[in-house]
């Protein structure tokens, strides 16, 4: 079955690029920026992969990321990225990059957009790999400073497609950052916002009628609220669904616990992705063997979930 569902051409719709720097590439990056870490060794530093929350991983996350410094780290990133992409026939991917969490430490916002860019760049040319990039704030700083991250985003316009909302979603509601997705949106880009990760059902109505978002980031507590999976399906609103994620962060305790494929059988557009590959044990075809092995997940149920992929893309 692996062999089957990694053959399968899907697009990936929810992964953040930060978050497939493997131990391996984290090394050799802080190596060649002469970066000292506090892990000994590539084994120390997966074994450190063990999280209760959504929290406790982005602290890594962000630790992690202190590597890439220059444009060539950036391409490298992504390179190594595109390339799982085409082992696993990922035909298109629409990536998140957290542009703060490179800013904030003095890394001019250019040199981020520049090595991502010119890597999507070579992975249409050489792989065949269509792509769009999506800018995400981080919620846990403030509306003004997502403004200002719009404001140095606006002379690049073209190497985007959308913004998007992550980091720690706990006291962090949509509403908080309105007026910066309604510029966004003024300015031509389409929203996207990871929502009911952790956060409750209110954080997924707000998101989709104060942001007006077009594609839900997680979602899965949607399920919670009778009213909201109504107008989900009603209205066919695109759910990119994160399983390992979500049993590596204990959103749920154990895959068999997941409700992926409950929402597939419901008619939600629930679509299958890898958010943070590097850090919660494997690529898409990974996420979708999850689904199998735990959930009984049948061929025709990952056609669909495929096929909504395709279908969930915002170019
Ligand atoms: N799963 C996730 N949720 C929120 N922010 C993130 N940044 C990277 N991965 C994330
Ligand atoms: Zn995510």
């Amino acid at each position: 079955m692996y062999d089957w569902l990694n053959a399968l051409p899907k697009a990936e719709l929810h992964m953040h690029l930060e978050g497939s720097l493997e131990p391996e590439l984290l090394f050799a990056l802080a190596e060649r920026n002469k970066i000292a870490l506090p892990w000994a060794d590539v084994e120390t530093l997966r074994s450190a992969y063990a999280f209760n929350n959504l929290q406790e991983f982005l602290d890594l996350y962000y630790q992690g990321a202190d590597v890439l410094r220059t444009e060539q780290d950036f391409y490298d990133l992504t390179w190594a990225y595109l390339q799982r992409c085409k082992a696993q026939n990922v035909i298109h991917t629409e990536p998140f990059f957290d542009p703060q969490t490179h800013t904030d430490r003095g890394i001019p916002f250019e040199v981020v957009l520049g090595g991502l860019s010119q890597a999507l760049k070579d992975g249409r040319e050489q792989l065949g790999i269509s792509s769009g990039l999506i800018l995400s704030f981080l919620r846990h700083l403030s509306e003004d400073e997502a403004q200002k991250t719009l404001d140095q985003a606006l002379p690049f316009r073209d190497a985007f497609i959308a913004v998007g909302l992550d980091s720690s979603e706990k006291g962090h509601p949509p509403s908080k950052f309105q007026r910066v997705f309604d510029r966004a949106r003024s300015e031509g880009f389409v929203a996207v916002a990871h929502a009911g990760e952790e956060g409750p059902p209110e954080y997924i109505w707000e998101a989709l009628d104060l942001l007006k978002i077009k594609r839900i980031d997680h979602g899965v507590r949607a399920i919670e609220d009778e009213r909201l999976m109504q107008r989900i399906i009603d209205e066919q609103i695109p759910l990119t669904v994160c399983p390992l994620s979500n049993t590596k962060l204990c959103v749920f305790d154990h895959m068999s616990q997941h409700n992926i494929l409950d929402m597939l059988e419901r008619g939600v557009k629930v679509t299958v992705n890898s958010d943070d590959p590097a850090y919660f044990g494997g690529y898409v075809t990974e996420n979708f063997h999850a689904l199998h092995t735990h959930l009984g997940m049948t061929e025709d149920q990952a056609r669909r979930l495929a096929q909504n992929s395709l279908d969930a893309r915002l170019v």
